[in-house]
């Protein structure tokens, strides 16, 4: 049951999008079928995993009409501008018209492209597993993210330090449109292409707006806010996205490309773990400002729509960036109120102070961020000795609890709020290295306590402990690996 796929952006955009086709896997073998979102999507997961099904999934049998192609983006990499980036082993094969509204369809790892420059076009089993267990994570935390439908090994043996097995990763996102993809629009000095482009987004994500005033300025202010509220989403989930360059930013607000990303275990405001990130450009504390730098990126590509004379598109463009700063801290507001076990009646600024001292607490012990945030729970309900363990400065802790507790907290929107199992670094990567070497038994066991990640259950408690001291000290990750 083939299902159908339009070629909207390939239409729209024909000067970003070059018709391209998949290497074909040596010997493609299914790893991870997502059914759950295959459901949603109004796929059949017994069809994907069938022949035609991850002949698909590997970009080998399309439908017809299908029009794959590469699509091209520019991209500030660690501050530094790269005019040329692009799909360089990535395809979109088309769109999904679903119950969710249009998806793309996106294979990572399919081969080389134009863009390749020197890459294999390749990916591999470990870091594609990775990227659906973080979507994954994500998405039942309730974060906005792009989403694996699928990691099907290829069979081909890729060259990395050492020989790894290749992997094809499908991904559905509500779309691939990127800061960098306006970059390159902007880039090109072609005024049609850039405004094609804004049209294209408007239509796809913010459809309402097109028929504002000033419709860009309203596309501006909207990817403003949304990002605001993904990056604030991130900070309370302790996730360090790790290569927050602008082009694996999207225009859509959700999450993509989990390369070198991980989790705050002892928390530390400049925890980094990306083995280029040296300046910790990157690091946890960071994210909201560089989110904001990215998004002055976005503002200038997009500066000739916004007015027709330079001095007043930039100070539009500036009016709207500075509005950056209010969203951010009312998404943080929420995401700690509720973190907190706070409702709407507390204050604003009661919420705010409880949650910075909150943070400092922590901080001052390197207390895990996960755990440290789930045993309010037990405080809330009068047990506050599992949470108070974890900290050093008990004089403090105790003022602050007294403070905390007339604000009325609910153990149950803690519970609700705070996940006990998230895929920590330690974790993830025994359950990537089994699946390498063939097991997959340790990821389906991770993947499953990721996706119910509020609820205790018996057997996972192995899952919601810390990694050692020596583990953390000496985790790095990877991008484009
Ligand atoms: N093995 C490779 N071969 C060719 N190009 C690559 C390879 N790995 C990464 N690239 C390219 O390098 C650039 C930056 O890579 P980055 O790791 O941010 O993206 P990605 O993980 O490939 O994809 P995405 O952002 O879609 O998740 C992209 O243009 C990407 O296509
Ligand atoms: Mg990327």
């Amino acid at each position: 049951m083939q299902p159908h796929l339009s070629h909207l952006f390939a239409d729209d955009l024909g000067a970003m999008a070059l018709p391209w086709t998949a290497e074909e896997p040596t010997a493609p073998r299914l790893l991870v079928l997502n059914t759950s979102l295959a459901a949603d999507l109004g796929l059949h997961a017994e069809w994907l995993a069938g022949p035609d099904g991850v002949a698909l999934l590997t970009g080998q049998r399309l439908p017809d009409g299908a029009a794959p192609v590469a699509q091209a983006y520019s991209g500030h990499q660690f501050g530094g501008f790269s005019p040329r980036l692009g799909d360089g082993r990535a395809l979109l094969l088309g769109e999904l018209s679903t119950p969710l509204g249009l998806r793309d369809l996106h294979l990572k790892g399919s081969g080389r492209t134009p863009f390749s420059r020197g890459g294999d076009g390749r990916a591999v089993v470990g870091p594609m597993l990775r990227e659906l267990l973080i979507g994954e994570a994500m998405h039942a935390q309730g974060i906005a993210t792009t989403r694996a439908l699928a990691v099907v090994a290829t069979g081909t043996v890729v060259q990395r330090e050492q020989p790894m097995p290749g992997a094809v990763l499908a991904r559905i996102a509500a779309s691939h449109l990127r800061v960098g993809s306006f970059q390159f629009a902007r880039a090109t000095g072609d005024g049609d292409l850039l405004r094609a482009l804004a049209d294209h987004a408007l239509e796809r994500h913010y459809p309402a707006l097109a028929e504002s005033a000033q419709p860009y300025l309203a596309l501006y202010r909207q990817v403003i806010a949304a990002q605001a509220g993904l990056i604030a989403a991130w900070m309370g989930a302790g996730f360090i996205h790790g290569v927050m360059n602008t082009d694996n930013m999207t225009i859509s607000g959700e999450s993509i490309d989990y390369g070198p990303c991980a989790y705050l275990e002892g928390y530390r405001p400049d925890a980094v773990f990306s083995s280029i990130d040296d300046a910790g450009r990157y690091a946890y504390g960071n994210q909201p400002a560089v989110g904001q730098w990215n998004l002055a990126r976005f503002g200038e590509a997009l500066l000739p729509l916004l007015a027709d004379d330079e001095t007043a598109a930039i100070e539009a463009a500036t009016d709207a960036l500075a509005g950056f700063s209010t969203h951010y801290r009312n998404a943080w507001v929420g995401v700690m109120r509720a973190k907190l076990g706070l409702d709407a009646t507390a204050p604003t600024d009661v919420v705010a102070a409880l949650a910075e001292e909150h943070l400092a607490l922590l901080a001052s012990a390197g207390a895990d961020w996960t755990q440290s945030w789930r045993s309010l729970a037990a405080a809330a309900r009068g047990d506050a000795e599992p949470w108070r363990g974890r900290l050093l400065d008990l004089a403090q802790a105790d003022s602050w609890l007294e403070r905390w507790r007339a604000a009325s907290p609910d153990p149950e929107l803690i519970e609700a709020t705070n996940p006990l199992y998230v895929p920590r670094n330690h974790l993830a990567d025994a359950a990537l290295r089994a699946a390498e070497a063939g097991d997959l038994a340790p990821f389906e066991r991770l993947l499953a306590a990721v996706r119910e990640p509020f609820t205790e259950r018996p057997g996972l408690a192995d899952l919601s402990e810390p990694g050692s001291a020596e583990f953390a000290a000496g985790f790095r990750t990877f991008c484009g690996t």
